[in-house]
């Protein structure tokens, strides 16, 4: 659906020049939540900008349902934007005109007759609640209200895409949370594809399918939200985790497990059914082994139970072995974390 393939981004030439994407490529399939999370000036507003060509890259091409954006006309280009709406996190509307206005503003644009304007305004704010505001003005709303005329807005031309560039960032968690539903809900009712961007990893964990996690202008992991939980590899990834859940242990606990000798960290990862596996009990009733907890956390990512549970076992070391594995094979990841 969108191939983004060996973008570079470079602002500016010679000793000034600011390379913000280096070499990004992205494949988004049709009807995918794809999240981009990367820390501030990792390169993620420069990459959805090139998606829709409000930045051209300056090489690389991004391929949308088999056409090459960078290879059309203008004239063409106009075209192939209207199957592309976005969001913006300062929402970007009309001060001067009605939330109706604001949301009728593409349809006259391509000169759609009067009529099929106020039935296509009127089902669109319908969608996005707001109906009984039709004629206020976007001063007199909330910052999620505006956010849903511009959620409207965007999809006036029944796009295929929803671009949304940090469409959360300025808004308070409970309202976050009413937009990231309404995106959730329009994702399935069109079968929507959407790319956002954002530095939250609570938006990623709330609605994405996959995720690439932007750092100096690359894309470092690319994956399903549960591979990222349950595997990150990059420094970055973890630290992204971190901000759900922190399992970095406290000094004073680490060293009382440090002195206890033949003891393991063990770091258990459960995705789904696994949520429900008594699997410490087992770990006792098999294996004689006594585990203490010293972190846990169950979540949710986006509609699968996630859970997280840092344990020391201690014991012979060939038994710690055993039930290592044992929990494995119950489908349950386990990382020896350290060794005593
Ligand atoms: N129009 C521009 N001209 C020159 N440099 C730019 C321009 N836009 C972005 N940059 C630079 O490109 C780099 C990447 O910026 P970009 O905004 O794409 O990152 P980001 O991950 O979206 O960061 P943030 O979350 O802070 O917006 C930064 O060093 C930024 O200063």
């Amino acid at each position: 659906m969108i191939s983004i393939r060996n973008v570079v981004k470079t602002y500016g030439s010679g000793d000034t020049a600011v390379h913000a994407i280096k070499n990004a490529t992205i494949e988004i399939e049709k009807g995918e939540i794809f999240g981009v999370i990367g820390f501030s000036g990792a390169g993620k507003s420069s990459l959805i900008r090139c998606v829709n060509l409000l930045e051209r890259p300056t090489s690389g091409s991004v391929v949308i349902n088999g056409t090459d954006l960078t290879k059309l006309s203008q004239d063409q280009l106009r075209q192939a934007r209207r199957k592309i709406g976005m969001i913006f996190q300062h929402f970007n509307l009309l001060s001067s005109s009605t939330v109706f206005e604001n949301v009728a503003a593409p349809l006259r644009l391509n000169k759609t007759p009067k009529e099929v304007i106020r039935k296509k305004v009127t089902e669109l704010l319908e969608l996005v609640g707001l109906a009984h505001r039709a004629q206020a003005y976007p001063s007199q709303l909330s910052g999620g209200q505006k956010q849903r005329v511009a959620i409207a807005r965007a999809l006036a031309n029944d796009p295929e895409i929803l671009l949304c560039d940090e469409a959360t960032s300025a808004l308070d968690p409970q309202t976050t949370e009413s937009i990231l539903d309404l995106l959730l809900d329009i994702n399935k009712k069109y079968n929507l594809t959407i790319m956002l961007i954002t530095h939250e990893m609570h938006v990623v964990k709330k609605i994405c399918d996959r995720v690439a996690v932007m750092e100096e202008g690359g894309v470092v992991e690319t994956g399903t939200v549960l591979d990222i939980f349950s595997r990150p590899q990059q420094m970055t990834t973890k630290n992204f985790i971190r901000s759900i859940f922190d399992d970095q242990l406290p000094e004073g606990l680490l060293d009382r497990v440090h002195h206890v000798p033949g003891s393991r960290l063990v770091r258990l990862t459960f995705i789904g059914e696994s949520t429900g596996h008594p699997v410490l009990a087992e770990l006792t009733e098999k294996f004689q082994l006594k585990p203490n907890i010293l972190f846990g956390h169950i979540t949710q990512i986006k509609d699968t139970p996630f859970g997280y549970l840092v344990i020391a076992i201690n014991g012979d070391s060939t038994v710690l072995d055993k039930a290592v594995d044992y929990v494995k094979q119950q489908g349950i990841g386990a990382e020896v974390i350290e060794h005593v």
